[in-house]
């Protein structure tokens, strides 16, 4: 097939990514050789049909042999048992090793798509990346199974029958491809054609599904603001739109298929017409000439199959290309070439790096929870030095902060929204890299740590909690398998979810519905306590819920979140000052700036930034009784 240039499809051929493809199949050398091989039985037996017949009559029916006659339909019927086999061990192996490399495919892609930074994530919608791992494999899937392969099989049958034919008799052949022009002609519109609506129909199908994803999960908005009518407008175009566009592909078919079935009749009527004459005239056989009828008819069977194939070869194509893309994106947040075993220990204190958590549980293999506080101490001091950082180059979210968390210190920091406070979080954690300066935790710069060793010191508490499917205790634990259930209820008591918990249909194993759909806010965040304390990091990190929850919750909260403090360096983000009095520092940001920095009494009598907040949120309140019921944001 020739390569073909397409503005929006790519190519229909591109060697890069088809030896790329062809790696997947390295592993499945042998069935893939099998599968081959079945094909060429396939062809092979298929070819050999119309000699048998012209044999038959030929030979057998002019002389009256019965016998021989019986001879070739055993044969005859020896190749269709046959054809059927190899047809049958060519779709198993085709399929079993298309679903194989699909497997093989969405594993590295997930192992990739795990690896990335959120920088990658704030660049590519879900829905899309969605797509790389569900129909962009399966477009690939249908390369494997229907396409590469296949197409040698038309291609192989084509050549056998141009050969076959031209041995068999020269002037019949010649008139048979006599239609070949016709037949190009109409190929060539419907590749054109089929290309454009194909691409249109693809196109919508994006559109459809970025609509709807959209939609549903915004419906309340949806709902609020009574934007139904709206919003079924929108989506009948772009289904109207799909449809039209699917419409005008059926044509395109409807159109291709008959036209050939024509081409190829015109052709049997050609042979009929000038082999009929020549067998009158005694220089054409009758079994050549109805040899010639079968094989004409099969002749068109490949053609039209591969302009079919055409599409899925581009498909395929498109979809390697962004696939590639996805796996070729370098994750640039790594872990550095050091082996994780030469790992010196951080900080004065014992390590959490030392060995793995609950290694030091007791014998009935609980760890009290104050124990785990008393170990914590002693290590997790964070300094950051100099940091700034920009998500978009050029525009920078933070610069030159400096300051130093002792351990076991607590610090709060505020700001006003968009002062850079979660960017700071997301620096400390390596979500993202900082630009200049550095962060070094217990003495040693963050990024020469590994990974997963340098998260494993943190517990993050987010105001969104997110929850996955699964249970209340699978929640808590989130797969790590040291947390025995024994530790989860621990945890739940400590932070008092376990009240709530409890008052749930299946207690700690009530499933937990999409996203924590039917658990309330206070709750979620409760479990969320549980689920930090379970986990037992030397340093937390909280983004203060925004949220309204009631006085009764607030307290529970506020009590949760002592216990989870106890012992550990904590930095919290604060919304309300209320909460960060008693911190041993707090860290005033002001456009990405470090402007202040302090306790809240050395803060107020500076009369800054903080006063000025401290002032807008107690205003027009007696301090004291509306600490808690005061949400305005920081
Ligand atoms: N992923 C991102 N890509 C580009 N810009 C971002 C991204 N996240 C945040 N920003 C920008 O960086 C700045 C700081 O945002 P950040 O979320 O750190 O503020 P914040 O102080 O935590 O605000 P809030 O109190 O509202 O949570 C803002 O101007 C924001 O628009």
């Amino acid at each position: 097939m020739s390569a073909h240039d397409d503005e929006i499809l790519g190519k229909a051929y591109d060697s890069r990514l088809m030896r790329r493809l062809m790696g997947y199949l390295r592993p499945y050398k042998v069935r893939a050789a099998f599968a081959l091989v079945a094909i060429v039985a396939g062809v092979a037996f298929s070819l050999a049909q119309p000699v048998l017949v012209k044999r038959a009559i030929d030979q057998y029916i002019a002389s009256g042999d019965l016998a021989g006659v019986g001879t070739v339909a055993l044969l005859y019927l020896g190749t269709l048992v046959g054809a059927f086999v190899a047809e049958f061990v060519q779709t198993t192996t085709l399929q079993m090793l298309g679903q194989r490399i699909m497997y093989d495919m969405r594993r590295q892609v997930f192992d990739h798509l795990q690896r990335l930074d959120l920088a990658y994530y704030d660049r590519n919608p879900v829905g899309r990346l969605m797509t790389r791992v569900t129909s962009d494999v399966d477009a690939i899937n249908d390369l494997f199974t229907s396409g590469v392969v296949s197409v040698f099989g038309d291609v192989l049958s084509l050549l056998g029958i141009i050969v076959v034919l031209v041995s068999l008799d020269w002037r019949l052949a010649l008139l048979t491809f006599c239609v070949l022009p016709l037949i190009l002609m109409v190929t060539q519109w419907f590749r054109r054609n089929v290309r454009e609506s194909y691409r249109e129909v693809r196109t919508w199908v994006a559109r459809l599904n970025a609509f709807l994803q959209e939609n549903l999960t915004g419906m309340s908005t949806v709902q609020l603001f009574r934007r139904e009518e709206r919003a079924f407008a929108d989506f009948d175009h772009v289904n109207s739109e799909h449809r039209d566009a699917n419409l005008r592909s059926i044509y395109y078919y409807a159109v291709f298929y008959p036209a050939i079935e024509l081409i190829g009749a015109l052709s049997t009527a050609l042979i009929v017409w000038f082999g009929g004459g020549w067998v009158l005239t005694g220089t054409l056989t009758i079994g050549t000439l109805v040899a010639f009828i079968q094989y004409a008819q099969r002749f068109f069977r490949p053609i039209s199959d591969m302009s079919e194939k055409f599409n899925l070869l581009q498909a395929a194509m498109a979809s390697s290309e962004r696939l590639f893309g996805l796996l070729d994106t370098p994750v640039i947040i790594t872990d550095p070439s050091l082996a994780l075993g030469a790992e010196p220990a951080l900080g004065p204190g014992p390590s959490a790096f030392e060995k793995p958590r609950g290694a030091d549980s007791t014998a009935d293999g609980r760890r009290p929870m104050a124990d785990n506080a008393k170990r914590s101490r002693g290590a997790g001091r964070l300094v950051v030095e100099d940091v700034s950082f920009a998500y978009t180059p050029g525009v920078e979210v933070l610069k030159h902060v400096s300051f130093t968390v002792e351990p076991g210190q607590r610090i709060g920091i505020v700001g006003a929204t968009g002062s850079g406070k979660s960017t700071l979080i997301n620096l400390l954690l390596r979500f993202y890299d900082v630009g200049s300066g550095r962060i070094l935790l217990d003495g040693r710069d963050i990024r020469e740590l590994p990974l997963a060793q340098l998260r494993s010191h943190f517990a993050l508490v987010l105001q969104d909690v997110y929850l996955f499917s699964g249970t209340i205790a699978g929640n808590i634990r989130l797969g790590r398998p040291d947390i025995d259930d024994s530790r989860v209820h621990e945890a739940a008591e400590a932070v008092h979810a376990a009240a709530f918990i409890r008052d749930l249909p299946h207690g700690y194993d009530t499933p937990v519905a999409e996203r924590g759909a039917t658990l309330s806010v206070g709750q979620k965040q409760l479990l969320s306590f549980a689920r930090a304390l379970a986990f037992d990091p030397q340093i937390l990190v909280l983004d203060e819920a925004t949220s309204s929850v009631d006085t009764e919750t607030e307290m529970l909260i506020r009590d949760a979140l002592h216990v989870l403090m106890e012992g550990r360096t904590t930095i919290a983000i604060a919304h309300r000052l209320s909460t960060i009095q008693d911190m041993d520092q707090i860290l005033v940001l002001h456009r990405g700036e470090l402007r202040e920095a302090g306790t809240h009494q050395e803060l107020l009598a500076l009369r800054g930034i903080y006063h000025r907040l401290y002032q807008l949120q107690y205003q027009s309140h007696a301090p004291a009784a509306t600490l808690q019921h005061s949400h305005g944001d920081a």
